[in-house]
């Protein structure tokens, strides 16, 4: 059994980890934390997230707990991911990292933590858009560079990073598939004159909206056709069920920084 500690239980997230937890077999909720300052902390876990009660009280300090988990589930924000991220270190324990809106050099403190503890790190833990991020590879090495390509998004009014972790991955993919950086070539949004649409140009549209889960689409077009690729998130569950899965296969995996293409099998890696 894989006892797994839950950062951010109170959260959208959270709580949809704790109820997959919950369900999965193989897998035990240790201990749920939640910021030190909450009023929530002291109350039971499994009652937050509509799980019935499972005598696991909200703590605020994952510190003082270590002896209660193998592995810890984060799905914060930045600086709350990078001190658990201190912490698994020093404990030695594994990490399923799902936080989105990392710097390049918040993501390079997480490479390096990987040389001394094993962490799934992925924007996003579906399986449809895991799937996704390979159809995109294959598109992009069809259509080339005799299309306009372009990546929507839309989510809920509460989030706070756009892109979205999972847009900028699609980017990434399209652009390394077509030999470009996104770097160089990523627009986002427009307004005003902006001129032609260089071809080479990869283009990100976010949507804010009500209660919007998680919908992506990347747009292939070229005069007369047009290729989307798009995934639907209709509920959290799908993520947090990937979290679950993501655990129980980087459990005593050698120390390394891996994603959900390598939980699927999906992988260009040689391991
Ligand atoms: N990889 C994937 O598949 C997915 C990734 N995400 C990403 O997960 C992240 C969280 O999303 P979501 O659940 O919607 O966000 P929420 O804001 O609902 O949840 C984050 C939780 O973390 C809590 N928190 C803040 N500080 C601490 C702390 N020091 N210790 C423990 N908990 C703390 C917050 O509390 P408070 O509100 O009081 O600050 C909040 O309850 C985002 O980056 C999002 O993009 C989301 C869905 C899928
Ligand atoms: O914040 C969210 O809700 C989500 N965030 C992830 C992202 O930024 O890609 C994944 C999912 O789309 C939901």
């Amino acid at each position: 059994m894989i006892r797994v500690a839950i950062s951010g239980a109170a959260g959208r997230m959270g709580r949809a980890l704790i109820q997959a937890a919950c369900q999965y077999e193989g897998i035990a909720l240790g201990v749920a934390s939640e910021r030190p300052d909450s009023r929530l902390i002291g109350s039971d876990a499994g009652e937050l997230a509509g799980a019935g009660t499972l005598q696991i009280p909200l703590v605020g300090n994952l510190r003082e707990h270590g002896d209660a988990f193998d592995l810890l589930i984060d799905f914060t924000q930045p600086e709350v991911s990078l001190a658990n991220l201190a912490l698994c270190k020093d404990q030695g324990k594994a990490m399923v990292i799902g936080t989105t809106g990392f710097t390049p050099e918040q993501r390079q403190e997480i490479a390096s933590a990987a040389t001394e503890i094993p962490i799934v790190l992925a924007p996003n833990m579906s399986v449809g858009v895991n799937l996704c991020l390979k159809l995109l590879e294959t598109a992009a090495q069809v259509l080339g560079d005799e299309v306009d390509i372009e990546i929507i998004e839309a989510h809920h009014r509460h989030k706070v990073d756009a892109p979205s972790g999972t847009a900028l991955r699609m980017g990434e993919v399209v652009a390394e598939t077509l030999g470009r950086d996104l770097n160089q070539c990523a627009v986002y949004g427009r307004l005003g004159f902006s001129g032609q649409r260089p071809r080479e140009s990869i283009g990100f549209s976010s949507l804010r909206a009500g209660d919007i889960v998680g919908e992506h689409t990347v747009m292939f077009a070229a005069e007369g056709e047009r290729v989307e690729i798009g995934h639907k998130a209709s509920s959290r569950m799908t993520f947090a069920l990937g979290a679950m899965r993501a655990s129980q296969w980087v459990s005593g995996k050698p120390p390394g920084l891996y994603d959900m293409q390598d939980v699927l099998g999906l992988s260009k890696k040689v391991s």
